[in-house]
């Protein structure tokens, strides 16, 4: 990995010394340039002594304000703990800042501060010619690079992108993807320091990508920093910061277990936070965060719940290089724990509270009986109303039957660590499969070629010569066209458009529970959006899911392109004054009715019970899809494209039975439907589809009684 780093030293407080310089020296890069400067930057007198230490040590030593150096106008995307500060000591250097946060009222504080504000990442990345982002996590980086109005959109050539989110390497290769595909370019610079390095313009950035755009943004990160580190190709950066944070989280688990011991034996923590301080294992965290942890206060820098987050990415990277890492892992279950006590908003030295309270691994024998009985009497009172049937058994039946009861609770209580084990386990084989989905992806999508490829495998032994063709033409579109409950929903209209599509991705969403699958396009002539999405909200996510809510992305449809509405026109009736055709939309059939779910109204009491029931059946059925796509056509998509997988599918098709009574259906809905045109006298102008469209999208088949791969049930809709 070639690497190479800047280290500015501050030369009045947080001197480095000279022999941690030279290690860094050392270990990192053999020729660093250090550049020294006068302070932090806490104002804009302190700004003045920057900008003329720097200026000093620029290559040209111009006399030319150092604003001049900076990009023309800097964007910055996510304004939360750190994005915030990080923003405003760019304004207070004198960059031109514009600033976007999803939640608009945390751009006021900078807006007042003389920052411009544009309305979408799209926007301000067309706006400015550096953009910087600061998610949370991969998730909203990546909705906010290449979601609905992503910055990704607005860039084009000679602008750049830096993303000093902490991500993981996948996820970052992907944005990067994206952003180049523009003509932009991009850079990953995840940062370590926390609330008030970020405060005090002392971050350490871990840079990687783009060199060229690096050296441009340099006298920002300057600002915004105290030192950078240049690490070569997209992805080093993010494992660097990786690897720091897993050491970190386990430092603050370690910590935090010994201070808890240590008040348990008696000892005076704050001695003991005095004592850690000075002895060979110090650590600035510790005497920063110990006093306080001490006496329970858990002040936010560091959310508890990104600690958790990078600790849980960090572990996918050790699992893609076999690298065992036990203490991490044992460190990423206590974060998990703190979490689900609700303490993913505090910092994340909060991680303390894990290990005074008692989990159900920790219980002990007689701890579990007590609470195996708890658990028998709240449902023996929730089982009230079923008092009744026990009264009608015999004394002797009725003890037995308690006693399965207290079985099945037992019973219970094991299937409950089962969920819990199997969602780490699920976690842990989807980092696995991540460098597989890379690879295929890269292949599919023509990046790179596989081996033994020539120009003369392009002629076959016929000599027939075969055009070039990149990657695998329509690869997802004949993946889903060839599993039957996709099938039906693509008619052939939508093809020329699912032909954009290069990837299909899905996560598992913690807060609220569920799952988000990810559909990437490449630019199209249909729609603007380069990634559509769908997420379901379940209230509980273990084997019996109830779906709450299923969102999709906003198509931006070019004009005239929309594939989920027709166009007709009606005739003027004979002898009417006016013969101007009228023209009216219509919904109609597409798959991309997908993205925009049905949904129960708030309020359903007064509607129509039928008109309820339909809308649930649309909406297990819309699950249906969503999990068909997740469980069945991503993990398995060459052998839906080959149709291998065709064979092997119990779950996938329909039987004869109901196609017989779907086709009877549709024979119905064709005799209706001429009907109305009759009466209408409607020409339809733009659909050619397979099907005619209905108001309601059509169901195909029925919903599936059980999920396919993860035996897992279709949710209930709310309202049951
Ligand atoms: N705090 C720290 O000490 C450090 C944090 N980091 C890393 O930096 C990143 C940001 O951390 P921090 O500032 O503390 O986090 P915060 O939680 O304070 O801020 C997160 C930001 O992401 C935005 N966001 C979250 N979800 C979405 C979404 N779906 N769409 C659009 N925007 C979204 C939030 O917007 P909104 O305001 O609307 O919620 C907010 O601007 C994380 O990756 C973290 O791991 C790195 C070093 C130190
Ligand atoms: O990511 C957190 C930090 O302090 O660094």
């Amino acid at each position: 990995m070639g690497t190479t780093s800047l280290v500015k030293i501050t030369c009045c407080h947080h001197l480095l010394s000279s022999s941690t310089t030279m290690a860094m020296r050392s270990s990192f890069c053999p020729q660093i340039p250090i550049h020294f400067r006068a302070r932090p930057i806490t104002s804009s007198h302190t700004r003045l002594l920057l900008s003329l230490s720097f200026r000093a040590f620029a290559s040209q030593a111009s006399n030319a304000p150092a604003k001049d150096e900076f990009p023309a106008r800097v964007g910055f995307l996510g304004l939360g703990i750190m994005g915030a500060p990080m923003a405003e000591n760019l304004l207070k250097a004198g960059c031109d800042v514009t600033v976007w946060n999803r939640t608009k009222s945390k751009c006021d504080p900078l807006i007042n501060l003389g920052a411009k504000y544009r309305s979408s990442p799209e926007e301000v990345a067309a706006f400015c010619s550096v953009t910087f982002a600061m998610l949370a996590d991969p998730e909203s980086a990546v909705e906010v690079a290449c979601g609905k109005h992503g910055a990704v959109s607005g860039m084009g050539s000679g602008k750049g992108y830096v993303d000093v989110s902490t991500v993981d390497g996948p996820t970052s290769k992907l944005i990067s993807e994206h952003f180049k595909a523009t003509g932009a370019s991009f850079l990953e610079a995840p940062v370590s320091g926390s609330k008030k390095p970020a405060e005090e313009g002392q971050l350490i950035f871990l840079t990687a990508g783009d060199k060229a755009l690096y050296e441009t943004v340099s006298p920002l990160l300057d600002i915004m920093g105290k030192s950078r580190f240049y690490l070569g190709d997209v992805g080093n950066g993010a494992a660097m910061k990786l690897v720091v944070n897993m050491i970190m989280g386990s430092m603050m688990a370690s910590f935090s277990e010994g201070l808890v011991l240590g008040e348990k034996l008696g000892l005076d923590p704050s001695v003991l936070v005095e004592v850690v301080s000075q002895a060979a294992i110090s650590a600035p965290m510790y005497k920063l965060k110990g006093p306080s942890m001490v006496q329970s206060l858990y002040p936010t820098s560091f959310p508890l719940k990104h600690q958790q987050k990078d600790l849980r990415l960090a572990l996918g990277l050790a699992e893609s290089v076999s690298q065992s890492t036990p203490i991490a892992a044992a460190a990423n279950e206590l974060y998990k724990v703190a979490k689900s006590h609700g303490l993913s908003d505090h910092d994340f030295s909060a991680v303390m509270e894990a290990l005074k309270v008692k989990t159900l691994t920790a219980l002990s024998a007689e701890d579990r009986a007590d609470l195996v009985n708890a658990l028998k009497n709240k449902l023996q009172s929730l089982a009230g109303q079923h008092s009744d049937i026990l009264q009608t058994l015999s004394p002797t039946v009725r003890k037995r039957v308690e006693v399965l009861r207290e079985i099945q609770s037992q019973y219970d209580l094991l299937e409950r660590e089962f969920f819990e084990e199997r969602a780490t386990l699920e976690a842990k084989y989807q980092k696995l499969y991540e460098p597989l989905y890379s690879k295929r992806y890269e292949i599919v999508n023509g990046i790179v070629e596989v081996e033994g490829i020539t120009n003369e495998a392009a002629v076959d032994q016929g000599g027939d010569t075969y055009t070039e063709e990149k990657g695998v033409p329509d690869f997802w579109l004949n993946a889903m066209k060839t599993n039957e409950i996709l099938a039906e929903e693509i008619p052939e209209r939508d093809e020329g458009a699912l032909k954009f599509l290069k990837d299909i991705k899905w996560y598992r969403l913690e807060d609220p529970k569920g799952f988000k699958l990810e559909f990437y396009f490449n630019s199209n002539p249909y729609f603007k959006n380069s990634v559509l999405t769908k997420t379901y909200h379940v209230v509980d996510d273990d084997d019996d899911p109830i779906l709450e809510r299923a969102i999709g992305t906003q198509i931006e449809w070019y004009p005239g392109k929309s594939l989920t509405q027709k166009l007709l026109k009606k005739k003027p009736r004979k002898g009417a004054k006016n013969n101007t055709p009228i023209t009216k939309t219509e919904k109609c059939e597409s798959f991309f009715n997908f993205f925009n779910p049905p949904q129960l109204p708030e309020d359903d009491d007064d509607i129509d019970v039928d008109i309820v029931e339909e809308l649930q059946d649309l909406m297990e059925q819309d699950y249906n899809i969503g999990t068909t796509i997740r469980d069945k056509i991503i993990p398995h998509a060459v052998s839906w494209f080959t149709g291998e997988a065709v064979q092997g599918d119990e779950y996938g098709g329909i039987d004869e039975e109901e196609e017989e009574e779907d086709e009877e259906e549709d024979d119905d809905d064709d005799d209706e439907e001429e009907e109305e045109e009759d009466d209408e006298e409607e020409e339809e102008e733009v659909v050619k589809g397979r099907r005619k469209p209905s108001a309601i999208p059509k169901r195909s088949g029925k919903t599936q009684a059980r999920n396919p791969q993860q035996g897992e049930n279709p949710p209930e809709c709310k309202q049951q």
